[in-house]
């Protein structure tokens, strides 16, 4: 569960955020939506740990997974390498998660060796494979053509339903929020609050 009241988040002399309050339940999804540049991905990352510059409070698992915008994956080291090197993941651990999303044949290929799809597929599984309380993605499918959107929809409805992890995704889509969140919030407004008519 995690439980978050912001009073205040300023970037220089502006605030951007807050007041906003926040609890998200293990097992509950929920999608951030609001137009760009109004301070989700501000948000995110006070949720996840890394931005500790503001009035308020987080209360939240200290295991905590985020899934960005690009893979952020380390090319010079292998699929499975980039996931042992997360605190907690071995090498059965690793092979595991890449075998959950469908990676298993490519452990030893290096990122610029994969597709799009099976970076995208590795980042996940990064994310997944440390057991993560809190899962925080930052538009995880932006950029992606509506095909492999799909794609990466079910793979992280199905990894998502076969464990109880509170999750806050920040999407653009409302189509991505309706068909994985069980919960929306749309932010509003500078300083950028909860809008308080249902998204
Ligand atoms: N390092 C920074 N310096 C100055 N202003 C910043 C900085 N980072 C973010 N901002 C400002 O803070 C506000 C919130 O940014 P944030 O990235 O959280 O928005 P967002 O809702 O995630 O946008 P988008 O949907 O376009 O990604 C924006 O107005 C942005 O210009």
């Amino acid at each position: 569960m995690i439980s978050v009241a912001i009073e205040n988040k300023r970037i220089g002399e502006t605030q951007v955020l807050g007041p906003i309050a926040l609890e998200i339940a293990a097992g509950e999804t929920l999608a951030v939506v609001g137009p760009s540049g109004v301070g989700k991905t501000t948000l995110l990352r006070i949720l996840a740990g890394l931005d500790r510059d503001f009035t308020g409070r987080v209360d939240a698992p200290a295991r905590r997974a985020m899934v960005f915008q690009e893979p952020a994956l380390l090319p010079w080291r292998s699929a499975l390498d980039n996931l042992t090197l997360v605190a907690g993941v071995n090498t059965a651990t690793a092979r595991a998660a890449l075998g959950e999303v469908g990676l298993g044949g490519l452990a030893d290929r290096f990122p610029g060796q994969m597709s799009l799809g099976q970076q995208r597929r590795l980042s996940l599984a990064r994310a997944f494979a440390a057991a993560p309380e809190v899962l925080l993605m930052d538009e995880p499918f932006v950029s992606l053509d509506a095909a492999l959107v799909d794609e990466m929809l079910a793979l992280t409805e199905r990894l998502l339903a076969a464990r109880t992890i509170a999750t806050v995704f920040v999407t653009h889509s409302m189509a991505e929020a309706t068909r994985l969140a069980t919960r929306i919030v749309r932010l509003k407004g500078h300083p950028a609050m909860l809008d308080p008519s249902p998204a």
